[in-house]
């Protein structure tokens, strides 16, 4: 993998790591690297908040090692000047390490302060199990909503593997994990709780075993950039085959975001009215008369999908031109009503091909597993999504490549390579017609890509899903969500 990505670890892959350091006694030491780590960066927040001495720290600690690192960190914390207390919610804590911080002055107390400034969440990492019920502890309640709220490892309540709450969880704006990333930190609710994500070394790295994920960050280095000698077929072309007299500016969405992405030519299907629309605000679009495959000469990937809506000749028209491109294995991405097409054959081939990159949302996920008949995959999208397994089952299931789209965005590809992930949460993407500019941009980079095997695809679609974050970031940093779909074609350009 390249270094636009880093690796992101179950909490299990990371335990079994620990597990033979912690038997050679290396324990203690790796306590004391988190514990450093932890307290290192609540320092720097305290040293952005203004002052360090006399700052107001308090540590919830359970009865484990995440206890341990909390009471250590908060020892290093004293040490610094800080006023670090503790509040133990359970009947034990970590013997040394509530030792060593009594032999600090740190005090126990029994409520959490009003003037609480960070509160440091230690009760539970990935020693979790089952479901969490928040501690009993006056002040809390308050101090949650009013202080910085640091979790040490994970925040108590998010599984590690899964990202899963089965119980209630804390939340936290930053957590500081050790090791390596966990796939619970991105991933379904635990994405949604843990804020801004800072991995501490604790001696880990060589033991760690081929990561369960990869985190994509920043651009993709083998995205295609036009070269000296391009023509606009050897930049590749793009047929998008979208709108319908109901939706006609899905169409436009989904040629304008191609077209703004970067691609030798986008040529649209569509009938006379979404064609006008469209070569309105987008002259450079191409219109193609051709129907069914016919219209697909040349292009070098497709895009089916956006605002067809339950237009009978359109929906046909989709199908034709997915069959061609299946069968022909040209790259082809498939959304919104687009993936309502995968019936029959087209949904029990179990073979379409990883070129072929579906971009469903949860419900829409949901409607295939149903389709399918497949419980564990319903059961995995059920309620608690367990995204990451979810994407797996339904690539493998399809036999395509499968990018699920949420507030961290997984893809993965039909035969089992490692998903990636893209963090997308900017909640102000949650408007209509942003799945149409996703569209257009995995379409434009796929029409341009060198692209021939299964993890190149699984690359390219999470690239896209990068860009349209990318996009949002651009447009809406502080996240007011003052923006439309339009807005983000706009904020394509990097
Ligand atoms: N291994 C190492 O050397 C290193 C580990 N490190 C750190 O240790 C953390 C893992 O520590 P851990 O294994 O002690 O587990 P931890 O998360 O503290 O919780 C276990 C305790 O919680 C309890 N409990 C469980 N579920 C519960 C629930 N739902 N609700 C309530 N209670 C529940 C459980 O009780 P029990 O089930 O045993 O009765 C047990 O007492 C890891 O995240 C990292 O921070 C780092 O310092 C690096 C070196
Ligand atoms: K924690």
């Amino acid at each position: 993998m390249s270094r636009a990505t880093t690796p992101v670890y179950s909490g299990a892959q990371i335990r079994d790591a620990e597990t033979p350091l912690v038997e050679a006694g290396a324990g203690p030491d790796m306590m004391r690297r988190a514990a450093h780590g932890l307290a290192s960066y609540v320092l720097a927040l305290l040293r952005s908040d203004g002052k360090i001495y006399g700052a107001r720290v308090l540590g919830l600690i359970g009865p484990g090692n995440n206890g341990g690192d909390g009471l250590y960190a908060l020892t290093a914390l004293r040490a610094r000047g800080v006023d670090a207390q503790a509040v133990l919610v359970a009947d034990r804590a970590h013997p040394q390490a509530l030792e060593a911080f009594r032999a600090a002055g740190g005090r126990v107390l029994s409520s959490v302060p009003a003037d609480t400034q960070v509160l440091i969440d230690a009760v539970l990492g990935t020693g979790a199990r089952g479901a969490f019920t928040l501690p009993d502890v006056p002040g809390l309640a308050e101090a949650v909503g009013t202080s910085t709220v640091v979790a040490c490892d994970i925040p108590s309540g998010v599984d590690a593997d899964t990202g899963r709450c089965p119980g209630e969880a804390l939340t936290a704006e930053h957590t500081v994990t050790f090791g390596g990333a966990k796939l619970g930190l991105l991933l379904g609710e635990g994405g949604l709780r843990s804020g801004k994500i800072h991995t501490v070394d604790i001696g880990l790295q060589e033991h760690l075993p081929e990561p369960a994920a990869w985190e994509l960050i920043s651009p993709e280095p083998t995205r295609r950039k036009p070269r000296l000698g391009d023509h606009k077929y050897s930049r590749g072309s793009l047929q998008v085959v979208a709108g319908s007299p109901q939706f006609p500016g899905a169409a436009q969405l989904t040629v304008g975001s191609a077209i703004t992405s970067g691609v030798g030519m986008v040529r649209l299907q569509a009938d006379a009215t979404v064609s006008a629309a469209v070569l309105q605000g987008w002259p450079e679009a191409v219109m193609s008369h051709g129907r069914g495959a016919k219209a697909f000469d040349g292009a070098t990937a497709a895009a089916i999908g956006p605002g067809l809506g339950k237009d009978r000749s359109r929906l046909v028209e989709g199908e034709t031109m997915l069959r061609a491109t299946v069968e022909s294995k040209v790259p082809c991405v498939l959304d919104a009503s687009g993936l309502e097409l995968l019936r029959g054959d087209l949904l029990t081939s179990g073979d379409l091909g990883g070129q072929l990159i579906l971009t469903p949302h949860l419900g829409e996920a949901r409607r295939l597993a149903e389709a399918l008949e497949d419980e564990s995959l319903e059961e995995l999208l059920a309620d608690q999504p367990d995204t990451l397994a979810a994407t797996r089952a339904l690539a493998e299931a399809l036999g395509a490549t499968v990018l699920l789209k949420g507030p961290s965005t997984v893809v993965a590809g039909p035969s089992g390579g490692a998903p990636l992930v893209v963090r997308s949460a900017t909640p102000g993407l949650a408007t209509a017609g942003t799945g149409d500019v996703l569209t257009g941009i995995i379409g434009a980079l796929l029409a341009t890509a060198d692209a021939a095997q299964e993890q190149d695809w699984v690359r390219i679609a999470a690239e896209g899903a990068r860009m349209h974050a990318a996009a949002a970031q651009r447009l809406d940093p502080q996240g007011f969500g003052h923006f439309g779909a339009s807005a983000l074609i706009g904020a394509l350009r990097e």
